[in-house]
């Protein structure tokens, strides 16, 4: 009886069966990530991978009883980590302290990414790659550039992602009206930093805020990063929300991969909404798929005020691409 009940309980309420890698698995957001990968169904092999501390982490995260085995990877064994891989999420990378924006990040984080990328494109290429690490305005297309340069760059298997924004969007909203924060859909577009980050609140039940409200509203939804990096005052960045970001984002992907329909998340992908003004990346509804992206939305009727606010995003999002690609090209 009793292992009945036990086999169903702990056997994966799916039929699809995943492997799913984290890069950068024993920071800030890679070990409560990890934590929420372990919690996935889908995911029935999950390797953790970091430049130190990884074995600890998937021996802590191994004895949770869901239906996956855990590995960490040391550097030695990047090829282990990635071989076979579905999904491999990158949370690798420096954050930041007070002061600095996220494009300070780019002159170390850009190498990190980029490495990670090279074996990416050797040990796992049809992998889906989900990249977290800032400026992922500008790691995103330092990504597609190496894959390019080694020729599996898939456009629909890239990801930069932005569901944190989203995140914030929905709980800033509920807190001024009062509302469940778990029932909000605000759609976030443009990319992930600062002015680049375009909440469409008039999409929304919201769309007659008073201006001063939805002003101070669209900022923090902007600058929502900046919060929490000056609460922790010099010990880092978003962690546990962005883990619970990139979990949600990593299980959508999972959902598109194994057939299920109407997945839909906002994500920074190569779109074809604004390519013909320079822009090659830039962040809309996605519908998820067995292939990745399946369906890159438009972004729909915007407000004269969110109209002024996507023209800033593009014009910032077209120099911070550019960046990550000219990286590639001079650092290959
Ligand atoms: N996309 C977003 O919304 C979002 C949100 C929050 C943070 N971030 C970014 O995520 C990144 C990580 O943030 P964190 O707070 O977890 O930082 P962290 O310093 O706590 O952790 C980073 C981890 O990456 C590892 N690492 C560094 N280089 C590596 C390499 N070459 N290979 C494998 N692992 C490597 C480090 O050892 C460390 O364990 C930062 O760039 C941060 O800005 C993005
Ligand atoms: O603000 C940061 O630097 C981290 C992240 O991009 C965030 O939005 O919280």
């Amino acid at each position: 009886m009793f292992s009945k009940i036990a086999t169903r309980a702990f056997s994966s309420s799916s039929a699809s069966a995943y492997k799913v890698a984290v890069l950068g698995a024993n920071g800030g957001i890679g070990q409560p990530l990890s934590l929420l990968m372990k919690l996935n169904p889908k995911v029935t092999d999950l390797a953790l991978y970091d430049l130190r501390g990884a074995p600890g982490v998937a021996a802590d995260v191994s004895h949770i009883p869901t239906n996956s085995t855990v590995k960490g990877y040391q550097p030695e064994d990047i090829e282990g980590a990635l071989t076979g891989c579905d999904v491999v999420v990158i949370p690798a990378g420096v954050p930041r302290k007070p002061g600095m924006t996220r494009d300070d990040l780019f002159n170390t984080n850009a190498s990190i990414v980029r490495d990670l990328a090279k074996n990416i494109a050797e040990y796992s290429p049809n992998a889906a790659v989900l990249i977290i690490s800032n400026p992922v305005n500008s790691t995103v297309p330092i990504v597609a550039e190496v894959f390019k340069s080694k020729g599996v760059y898939n456009p629909k298997k890239l990801f930069g992602v932005t569901t944190l924004d989203v995140l914030r969007a929905n709980r800033f909203v509920a807190e001024i009206a009062g509302t469940d924060p778990s029932k909000e859909h605000v759609t976030v577009v443009g990319g992930h930093s600062g002015i680049t980050i375009v909440p469409l609140f008039s999409q929304t039940n919201y769309k007659d805020l008073a201006t001063d409200v939805r002003d101070k509203l669209v900022h923090r939804v902007q600058f929502g990063g900046d919060e929490v990096v000056q609460a922790k005052d010099g010990a880092g960045s978003a962690t546990l929300s962005m883990a619970q970001a990139g979990a949600r984002f990593a299980g959508s992907v999972l959902n598109g991969l194994a057939g299920e329909h109407d997945v839909v998340e906002p994500s920074f992908v190569d779109s074809p909404l604004f390519k013909n003004e320079g822009v090659e990346f830039f962040s809309s509804k996605v519908t998820l798929g067995p292939e990745g992206v399946k369906t890159i939305h438009p972004l729909g009727e915007l407000s004269e005020f969110e109209e002024g606010l996507v023209k800033t995003a593009k014009e910032t999002l077209v120099g911070n691409i550019k960046k990550g690609q000219d990286f590639v090209a001079q650092n290959p």
